[in-house]
């Protein structure tokens, strides 16, 4: 992501790196990262992700139980599942990544219409920068706050291809019902009610009154020198939860774990779901929010669509009661407005999340 973040000072690069991509042998040194990225992604493990059938989890039979026990390993061992039968068609994920692709295909003067403001975190753009020294990420994005409502920048909601906005609705609709049922199975999985974490976050179903809804439409074009630049850093998000429409054959994904980093597989038809820091906080650290970051690769352009879902700013993030007690004591403080807090911490160096230990 990095997530849901609150504007910074932050000049975007004069070039797209889509345009610093072509006919290039060596990217710009801002992009060359001089501690190595540990290992060539070609040689990398994949990381054990359950994938769990969504369709299954509404129910007391023991296929249900299969799947909750599946959630709960996933999310608590690397922070993922990948999620199939999740109820969103085939036909309509296609039509994400098609209006994807195309987004980023207008022509420059098109594309820079929907820029995002020096200040800003909305629109199109690329790597934020925050410091003189950064390392840059190797794409380009284009941010957009969907919920709430009045968080919406219209101006640089792009206005072709014409079923872009709608579309963009739609998909945000559709995983906030996948949401539901993800945060339902999650509470059974831990044995709390239903409801807890919902209620947490305040009166609305989901996430309070005024819950946070962010996509972020990835491209990452090809790059001459993989083993030196990366096209996400590495990171944890700051949602709550992240749902991922990955390249259906590009992969470029890696998470960390014990210390090591593997790649995620692509799985037909499947949305990678992944822990933000604030269900690693709700769940006491249960549930652990990964750091990933994505590789890029020589000869071909991925897209992802990532989606974030946060709780409303003014709720407060903390462990739930449930699951503190005296063999597992508090781990994180509570916070308001983590999202809003996150990229200043970002900046310092620190993991927000560890500055919440207790
Ligand atoms: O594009 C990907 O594979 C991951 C994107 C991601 O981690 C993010 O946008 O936070
Ligand atoms: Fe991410």
């Amino acid at each position: 992501m990095a997530a849901v973040a609150s504007a910074t000072t932050a000049p975007s690069l004069d070039k797209a790196v889509e345009e610093l991509a072509i006919n290039t042998s060596a990217p710009p040194e801002k992009f060359i990262r001089k501690e190595g990225l540990g290992g060539s992604a070609s040689e990398l493990p994949y990381l054990d992700i359950p994938v769990l059938d969504l369709s299954l989890l509404n129910s007391s039979t023991p296929e249900a139980e299969e799947e909750l026990k599946k959630l709960r390993l996933g999310f608590s061992s690397c922070g993922y599942f990948q999620a199939i039968n999740h109820g969103i068609d085939t036909s309509f994920i296609d039509e994400v990544h098609d209006v994807t692709r195309k987004i980023f295909k207008l022509p420059m003067e098109e594309k820079k219409k929907y820029a995002r403001d020096v200040d800003d975190i909305d629109g199109y753009g690329n790597d934020t920068v925050y410091s003189e020294n950064q390392t840059l990420d190797w794409n380009d994005r284009l941010y957009l706050n969907v919920k709430p409502e009045n968080k919406r920048k219209m101006k640089v909601w792009p206005e072709h291809p014409t079923n872009f906005r709608q579309i963009l609705l739609d998909l945000t609709a559709k995983l906030e019902n996948v949401n539901e049922i993800v945060f339902k199975a999650m509470t059974k999985s831990l044995g709390l009610e239903e409801d807890c974490f919902l209620k947490q976050c305040g009166e609305n179903p989901i996430y309070g009154e005024n819950p946070i809804g962010l996509a972020r439409f990835n491209l990452y074009p090809p790059c001459p020198t993989p083993d030196l630049v990366l096209a996400a850093k590495a990171h944890g998000d700051a949602s709550a939860m992240t749902y991922l429409l990955q390249d259906k054959e590009d992969e470029g994904l890696q998470a960390l774990k014990d210390d090591k980093w593997y790649k995620v597989r692509i799985v037909p038809e499947a949305i990678v779901v992944n822990v933000g820091n604030q269900i690693e906080i709700m769940t006491n650290g249960i549930f652990k929010s990964p750091i990933h970051r994505v590789a890029t690769n020589r000869e071909r352009e991925r897209t992802t669509i990532a989606v974030f879902f946060a709780p409303d700013t003014n709720s407060e993030v903390k462990p739930v009661e449930g699951l503190i007690n005296e063999k597992n004591p508090k781990l994180y403080k509570s916070i308001i407005d983590y999202t809003g807090n996150f990229f200043q911490l970002f900046q310092q160096g620190k993991r927000p999340i560890d500055a919440l230990k207790v």
